[in-house]
């Protein structure tokens, strides 16, 4: 807008404008007395958005302004609205006094909220993170990397690193940003963030972000961030904190430090395979029954943030996860050698009275933490010395809660601040007054009492002037309309001395004021707009007297959080007869009699199935009926693997689980018709990816792939994908298969076996045994099961008979000699090495756009191709 334009408005509209100029994509609450309104274009889509009314406002350069607005003391619940939503608002607060502002009062906006910033509780999902990200792609064209930052507000972390161009889905899925932001140019979308913003390249310029990092952390380099080769991350970072700053009005102090991640910490789970294994939500998108809603018992939301986390964040070391397996063993045996204290209960019980403090440590270090927070925060605080000796009873010689008990060390100063300074119930808001606890401040208490406590005064005045009028029936007395007053019968009304005023005249009586009372009223009623400013002073200086306390709060917080999930694991386990696995060092998973973590709950009699996968046998061919349990037992076995790489115990009578790199699954996908993608072409898709990926430490879980296609190239590319796997990826696999012809494999291949679930054939139709057995199916009783699904009897008769004659057909050439029999489609032979790569070399070849590319990225491919071609 410019100045021409704005000449036409009101003042206030000229101000409105500006200020919306400074924001033109928020939706912009500009305070105006007792509410916010959006105007204009914000009017109609919050209107819209909100179910608000909407309105027309006087007239503005000649038309009338469209208005909604909301009261301000329910802001936060029209915000938390929107922002799941994926909308973002600034907010614009009146600075000026009204008194003595000539024109418009002074406003201002004071506060950005989109939907990775957010720091409020009333805002924030109690058991969920809100992470915003920042990615920043190389500008060569010959580089792979792209550099990643990404910071959880409301807690303070704040990471960085750098990967492959092809680990960005899997890194998203990872860290499941709210919000990301990218460079301008870039055109990246990421479709479960709520919101994703293009900011202008130079804020990823190299000077720009670095200057943002520099700054805020006070240091002449980023060299002990350990950032000094991974300028991508630096400048993601740069970007990001310049982003989150603008959204805050306060510095953000409690963004301590910048950590690298090492991308070899986590076990890597794309995007499919958390959704497949229905880690925190459900396939059809519930948060329930998940993984994550069958463990948590977390007594506080910090608890069951960190459990969370811990689920897609699988473990590829094994010494954090023999840590966490400590404390869990640990608790379970506090609570089995004292079965009649059960001191894990105890534990719970004491977790559950804390407060989030968490979040309540961040809103200290922003200072816009609430009188009620920092009352809960006093109560905790009073709380803690006798939980920390509960736990170190529990833990009694062991080590295993040894850093957390350091970290539950707070300086006592904290609470004996929160002691005498807030009081005991305090109000909402520091504006109602009654915050502050009595006896904290002289100065304040000294309102209070004049503001509240008139008593003695009034009743010695009374006193006084009935003696001086001799008017014995005479009283002093107050109301919130007139104030003070001396009241008199109306037949005494002549005796009042000369100095008396007239203050109201009813029926039987008459009000009067005088001099020394009207002082004392202008002195009860300014002392209470004291206490209240009084009061807001001091608010404002405990913020700043706590500040230095919120890194300390934080880290205690996290140990709590810690001891939480550790009691959350502990607590399932006892209940359900987990068991602690074993880590091996070796790309191995030996499970004897595991069960599925959630379908185990679902179901009365759940059959219990080992599974043996390691160097020598590295490939279970699976066959059997469909209903028969095959895609249960191939998800149980990578949740049995996933759990163990928490720190968890394992639904299971025993397990070995090795260091796994990363976790695949190809299950049943479904069209992707967005994307323009038929089922067939994203179930080759999600191959090709695992065929290029996988290593002899992944896990790899295939269900039924080629059951897309005609049954000769379904059955050729899952034979090919298998053999595939077995010998040049050499991961553990678990291949899902209604192609009988592919038990073949097992004889072929040393590392396969083949297995099977069991089911028998009923007088009643097919019974599902659900067992796992050595060997291939015998049949796969597809009519059985359709019999069963309601499928109409003629089509079941008819099916059969066709069956009968298909089977009868091919009795010459049965289905197990598919490809002996016809020479024609036999499994190629494996190929050399060299014309492996060959073959590689020719596709890379073939798939390059010569036009768009540049002379140095043509040789630069020319150096790649000769270390990766020449054998
Ligand atoms: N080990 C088990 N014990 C008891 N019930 C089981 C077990 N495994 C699976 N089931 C039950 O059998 C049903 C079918 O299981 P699942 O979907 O794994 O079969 P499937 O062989 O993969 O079928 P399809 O080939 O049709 O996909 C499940 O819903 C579950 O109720």
């Amino acid at each position: 807008m410019t100045s021409t334009d704005l000449s036409g408005h009101t003042p206030m509209m000229r101000q409105y404008l500006q200020l919306k100029a400074q924001v033109p994509s928020y939706l912009l609450f500009y305070r105006m007395g007792d509410f916010y309104e959006l105007f204009y274009e914000d009017a109609e889509r919050g209107a819209r958005l909100l179910n608000l009314t909407l309105t027309k406002r006087g007239n503005s350069n000649g038309e009338p302004i469209p208005m909604a607005g909301v009261p301000f003391h329910s802001l936060e619940g029209y915000l938390a609205r929107l922002v799941a939503m994926g909308e973002s608002m600034a907010i614009c607060e009146q600075i000026g006094d009204p008194a003595t502002s000539k024109g418009p009062v002074e406003r201002k906006i004071v506060r950005i909220v989109t939907p990775g910033t957010l720091t409020d509780d009333a805002l924030l999902p109690a058991k969920a993170d809100r992470i915003i990200t920042a990615i920043c792609p190389s500008s060569k064209p010959s580089s792979q990397k792209i550099g990643i930052a990404w910071m959880n507000l409301a807690s303070g972390a704040f990471n960085v690193y750098e990967c492959d161009n092809h680990l960005l889905d899997a890194q998203l899925s990872r860290l499941q940003p709210a919000e990301l932001l990218h460079p301008e140019s870039s055109q990246i979308h990421y479709e479960s963030a709520q919101r994703c913003v293009g900011l202008p390249d130079w804020h990823f310029a190299q000077d720009n972000a670095l200057g943002v990092l520099l700054d805020h952390f006070n240091v002449d380099s980023v060299s002990g961030f350990g950032l000094d080769e991974l300028p991508l991350a630096t400048y993601a970072a740069g970007a990001l904190l310049r982003y989150v700053k603008h959204t805050q009005s306060q510095s953000l102090n409690h963004i301590q430090t910048l950590r690298v991640e090492q991308l070899g910490e986590f076990v890597v789970l794309d995007g499919i395979t958390r959704k497949n294994l229905e880690l925190t939500e459900t396939i059809s998108g519930e948060t329930k029954p998940t993984v994550f809603s069958t463990i948590d018992h977390c007594a506080t939301p910090m608890g069951s943030r960190l459990l969370r986390r811990w689920l897609h964040h699988p473990l590829r070391h094994n010494d954090t996860i023999r840590q966490r397996q400590a404390g869990v063993k640990q608790l379970i045996a506090a609570q089995e050698a004292q079965p009649l204290e059960q001191p894990l209960n105890k534990l719970v019980q004491q977790l559950s009275q804390f407060p989030d403090i968490e979040r309540i440590a961040t809103r200290i270090a922003l200072a816009s933490v609430r009188p009620r927070e920092l009352a809960s925060l006093r109560d905790a605080l009073q709380l803690l010395p006798a939980f920390e000796q509960h736990l170190r009873l529990l833990s009694g010689q062991s080590q295993a809660f040894a850093t957390q008990l350091q970290s539950l060390a707070i300086d006592p100063a904290l609470t004996q601040l929160l002691q005498q300074a807030i009081a005991p119930e305090p109000a909402l808001l520091v504006r109602d007054g009654g915050v502050i606890a009595d006896g904290y401040d002289a100065e304040l208490d000294e309102l209070r009492h004049l503001a509240t406590d008139s008593g003695a005064f009034l009743l010695q005045l009374e006193a006084r002037e009935r003696e001086r009028t001799g008017i014995a029936n005479l009283k002093v007395e107050y109301n919130r309309v007139h104030g003070f007053f001396i009241e008199v019968s109306r037949a005494q009304a002549d005796q009042v001395p000369t100095e008396y005023r007239r203050r109201q005249t009813l029926k039987n009586v008459e009000r009067f004021i005088t001099p020394e009372l009207k002082e004392w009223e202008d002195k009860v009623l300014s002392a209470k707009e004291r206490s209240l400013n009084r009061e807001k002073a001091l608010f404002d200086d405990l913020l700043e007297q706590l500040a230095p306390y919120a890194a300390m709060l934080s880290v205690a917080a996290a140990a709590l959080a810690e001891i939480d999930a550790l009691a959350s694991f502990a607590h399932h386990a006892l209940a359900n007869h987990w068991v602690a696995p074993e880590l091996s060092d070796h790309p191995e998973i030996r499970i004897q009699a595991g069960r599925h973590p959630v379908v185990e709950h679902t179901i009365e009699h759940f059959i219990a199935n080992g599974c043996e996968l390691h160097d020598q046998q590295r490939l279970l061919m699976i066959t059997g009926p469909n209903m028969g349990g095959k895609s249960t037992y191939m998800r149980q076995t990578a949740l049995i693997a996933l759990l163990a790489r928490t720190g968890s115990f394992v639904p299971a009578e025993q397990a070995v689980i090795g260091p796994l790199d990363r976790i695949f699954t190809r299950i049943g996908a479904a069209d992707d018709l967005a994307g323009g993608r038929s089922t067939f072409m994203m179930e080759m898709t999600e191959a090709a990816a695992i065929l290029s990926a996988a290593t002899e430490h992944s896990l790899v879980l295939m269900d039924e792939i080629g059951r897309g296609t005609s049954t000769y190239d379904g059955l050729s590319l899952a034979w090919a994908i298998a053999q595939r796997l077995l010998q040049h990826n050499r991961c553990l696999t678990l291949f899902a298969t209604h192609y009988f012809e592919l038990t073949r494999l097992a004889d072929e291949q040393k590392a396969a076996l083949n297995v099977h679930l069991a089911a028998a054939e009923t007088k009643d139709g097919i019974a599902f045994l659900h067992e796992v057995r050595e060997g291939p199916a015998s049949r796969s009783y597809g009519i059985q099961v359709a019999q069963r699904a309601g499928i109409p009897a003629a089509v079941i008769h008819n099916a059969s008979a066709e069956l009968a004659r298909l089977e009868q057909q091919h009795a010459h050439q049965p289905q197990l000699d598919l490809f002996s029999a016809a020479p024609a489609s036999a499994p190629a032979p494996s190929l050399s090495a060299e014309q492996e790569l060959a073959l590689e070399l020719q596709q890379a070849l073939q798939s390059l756009d010569i036009d768009e590319l540049s002379p140095r990225a043509a040789l630069d491919l020319l150096y790649r191709w000769r270390q990766s071609y020449t054998v």
